[in-house]
């Protein structure tokens, strides 16, 4: 990661180079949010987070207007610059921050940003804006006005030809936190009156039983019984996995592609008289984070470094009751959280992640005992790796069957597609498959 700008923190210079490092290095805003908040008072690190992820969000409109106002483009080491002013732009068209404020700070960021060369420049660009009146010359282009990229854009509309501005809006908007409660150490009642005792607004989730969604965006290690493991931060959507794999006493659970954790704690919260849970994941650093989850919540666990696709480099050879495969995909479903996922994949990597789904889920498959369930699950919305993969592994194996979350589910359109917002939850897509007995393979092509 390149360090920040300045030795003496600008919130603005910072702010312009988290999207630089985004757009221009690929680099995850998880990333680059961590290394320059703290360097911030607490108020500020939302502001940051808040303009950044917002540039991110409009980038398409933004551009356009830079375009209109820049004479040509700047490059090199003046590029950050772009970035700064498309910071300003956001500023004046789409936040409650003064329009003085707005320009004068942009401006003054040049000088962090090692450009005070391009100060002039700033000024006559962020002017021009407000002179020409150009943030009420919106583009009509759908594409533009859901801020998305052409390749994305155009999947959702041939994927959801009635439903992809609905989508594209939801993917748009604010993401609400939600916690589910470890109903092992404390009640959802219990722990909604500790919220109340620190004026912390929250309301119990009408359709999942483990969930509290806050209304006071608040600092989640500071909230009530954090470092007693009383509650973990999870999406709604992500709160189905548990109950819909419902493992029994007893039985041996394979948690696949398991890191941070956020599903292994909740299937332990449900089912604590498991026989062995095995949390599995390639990426040994995210693996660390499920220990540090798991130490946590207080639960035991065993953790193994692996890949999935090769289940004789790390299988024991015991057949699993139950199986998770949360697959890695494109996490179009979790857009509203994390803005800079739609510039950071393209379509070829949909094509890849495609492929490394259909690879884990056949090899997986010989690990489940014949009257086993396995859960696919991914935090996508695209029919490509979700409904398209299940309907082709059913036709591919005879020896697997639907068993259906949702009355409208048929082999040839499997699963349940929740889409972001769906009671207010992100988008995720759940397949729960059972194997019969009969583990002849069928001899069919698709
Ligand atoms: C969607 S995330 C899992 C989230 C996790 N289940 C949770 O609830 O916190 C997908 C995970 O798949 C892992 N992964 C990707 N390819 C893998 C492979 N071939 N074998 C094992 N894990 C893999 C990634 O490291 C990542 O942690």
């Amino acid at each position: 990661m390149n360090t920040p700008p300045a030795k003496t923190p600008d919130l603005r210079a910072d702010a312009a180079w988290v999207v630089f490092q985004i757009l221009e290095h690929g680099k995850s805003s998880r990333d680059c949010l961590n290394t320059v908040q703290l360097r911030h008072a607490p108020k500020d690190r939302a502001w940051l987070q808040e303009m950044s992820m917002g540039v991110l969000r409009q980038l398409p409109q933004l551009q356009l207007w830079m375009r209109q106002l820049l004479d040509k483009p700047l490059k090199g080491n003046k590029k950050i610059v772009e970035h700064l002013i498309m910071l300003g732009l956001y500023q004046l068209a789409f936040s409650r921050v003064s329009a003085h404020a707005a320009v004068a700070e942009t401006v003054n960021a040049t000088q962090a940003l090692k450009a005070p060369g391009l100060k002039g420049l700033v000024n006559a660009v962020l002017r021009n804006f407000q002179r020409q009146e150009l943030s009420q010359q919106r583009s009509e282009d759908p594409r533009i006005q859901a801020g998305l990229p052409k390749w994305l854009y155009k999947m959702l509309v041939a994927d959801y030809p009635e439903h992809h501005q609905t989508i594209t809006q939801a993917m748009n908007t604010v993401a609400p936190i939600w916690l589910r409660i470890n109903r092992l150490k404390v009640s959802r009642e219990e722990y909604l009156q500790a919220l109340a005792q620190v004026n912390v607004k929250a309301e119990a989730a009408p359709h999942h039983p483990d969930a509290v969604i806050l209304h006071t965006r608040t600092d989640i290690p500071g909230l009530p019984g954090f470092d007693e493991g009383w509650f973990a931060v999870q999406d709604g959507a992500a709160q189905l996995a548990a109950p819909y794999l419902q493992p029994a006493p007893h039985e041996r659970v394979l948690d696949c592609c398991a890191a941070p954790g956020g599903k292994t704690g909740h299937l332990l919260e449900r089912q604590p008289d498991l026989a062995h849970l095995l949390a599995l994941d390639f990426d040994a650093q995210r693996l660390a984070r499920v220990s540090e989850n798991m130490q946590r919540l207080q639960h035991q666990v065993t953790i193994q470094q692996g890949d999935a696709s090769m289940p004789e480099s790390w299988w024991d050879g015991q057949l699993f009751d139950r199986i998770l495969l949360d697959a890695p995909c494109s996490a179009t479903g979790v857009i509203r959280r994390h803005p800079d996922i739609r510039w950071l994949r393209n379509k070829a990597d949909i094509e890849q992640l495609v492929l490394l789904q259909a690879t884990i889920v056949e090899a997986l498959w010989p690990t489940l005992k014949p009257g086993g369930t396995l859960l696919y699950a991914t935090c996508s919305v695209l029919r490509a790796e979700n409904t398209d993969q299940m309907r082709k592994f059913l036709a591919r194996h005879a020896d697997a069957s639907l068993q259906p979350l949702t009355d409208a589910e048929t082999p040839e359109c499997p699963g349940r597609q929740i889409l972001p917002g769906e009671q207010q939850m992100d988008g995720f897509y759940y397949c729960r498959l059972i194997k019969s007995h009969n583990t002849e393979p069928r001899l069919q092509s698709e």
